[in-house]
């Protein structure tokens, strides 16, 4: 069952979106892009909530929207959406604030009271069923937002920037927490985020618009590694990795390539650990001094983009590098060059998996 939407919206702005999404099955697809590029539009468009001018949204062979002879209305289309400010009904009830979507699909009041504390105990909320909004933190509120949007059983999940509303430290467990629930549903899920760190830890594939146009995508990794614009390197340049947290050492998982680091902030257990190019040094020789992490690599790619130079390094673990032109000149960087890696341990951010 793929999510096959070809979608083209033309505004009398002059604003034109023209994007190909294939969204399959257990994928979350993550849409990023500057502002004013056309994701929510996009989404919008997915959800039936802006009309297509031109193309097609279905799921398999089911269409929802194929001008100028179809257009299933939002209310009759198998989709659960998280708004940015998450659009609670103050006056309700956490509890009747997720029963609402399944009594505005028909389902009777008790069945769908059940179904609603269901959810809430699963996102963890049991205890404020009775909670109005207001009452709520902006974690809960927006876990009720979740739950009220998977109640429905949708068969396509639109996260409209979920995360942005709460602060840096509620984010940081609530993505964790997202990323879980996400594992478990079965269902198409379209992310759209300004946050590459939302889109690189949530989604399996990247779709960067810019203009209403798509100008790359693919998995995390690939687009991190092989930026085709200076947005996009902007945008995903980001060391990522996982692995097991003991104190101020993390072991990466072989999966992200092997070997430790050492971090700021002690922790235990899953963790990912992320840090920005910049905050890359390269050295001909081990670098001496400071309580940092060094590791020898050699040098893969190097690509030139409008300011800096992005080097791309094989290594325990493999990093990405973002340095000067001068730089690239002086240490002679080129493909097989072999170097020392250096980055500072506060230059690093950690937090659960
Ligand atoms: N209701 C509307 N009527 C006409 N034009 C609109 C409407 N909504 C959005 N637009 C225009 O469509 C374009 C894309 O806007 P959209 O909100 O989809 O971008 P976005 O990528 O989600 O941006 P942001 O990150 O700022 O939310 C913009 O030029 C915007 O002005």
């Amino acid at each position: 069952m793929t999510l096959y939407a070809d979608l083209v919206v033309a505004r009398d702005t002059g604003f034109r979106l023209a994007a190909h999404l294939t969204i399959e099955p257990g994928q979350v697809v993550a849409l990023l892009g500057p502002n004013g590029a056309g994701k929510t539009t996009a989404l919008r468009a997915l959800a039936g909530l802006v009309p297509l001018t031109d193309g097609t949204v279905r799921l398999d062979d089911d269409s929802w929207d194929a001008p100028p002879g179809v257009f299933v209305p939002t209310e009759h289309r198998p989709v659960g959406v998280v708004f940015q400010d998450y659009l609670l009904f103050n006056h309700m009830t956490a509890l009747d604030n997720v029963a609402f979507g399944l009594r505005a699909r028909g389902t009777d009041r008790a069945t769908a009271r059940t179904a609603a504390r269901q959810w809430l105990d699963k996102v963890g909320l049991g205890d404020h069923a009775l909670t109005k909004p207001r009452a709520l933190s902006g974690g809960q509120a927006q876990r009720v937002a979740l739950a009220r949007a998977l109640a429905t059983d949708p068969r396509l999940l639109l996260l409209d920037e979920p995360l942005a509303a709460l602060d840096a430290s509620t984010r940081v467990h609530i993505r964790a927490e997202l990323g879980r629930h996400l594992a478990d549903y079965p269902g198409h899920t379209l992310l759209v985020t300004h946050d590459p760190l939302d889109a690189m830890v949530l989604a399996d594939h990247l779709v960067i618009i810019e203009h209403g146009e798509i100008v790359q995508q693919g998995p995390p990794a690939q687009v991190a590694r092989q930026p085709r614009t200076d947005y996009v390197a902007q945008l995903v340049g980001l060391n990522l990795y996982r692995g097991t947290a003991r104190d101020n050492v993390v072991t990466l998982d072989d999966a992200s390539g092997g070997g430790e680091l050492t971090v700021a902030e002690p922790a235990t257990g899953q963790v990912h650990v992320a840090f920005p190019p910049t905050a890359v040094s390269l050295h001909p020789r081990p670098p001496a001094g400071g309580p940092r992490n060094s590791w020898p690599v050699t040098v893969v790619h190097v690509e030139q983009h409008a300011h800096t130079v992005r080097v791309r390094l094989d290594g325990m673990p493999p990093v990405l590098a973002d340095v000067t032109p001068a730089t690239v000149a002086e240490l002679h960087l080129s493909p097989g060059t072999p170097l020392w890696a250096g980055v500072k341990a506060t230059e690093t951010t950690t937090y659960p998996s």
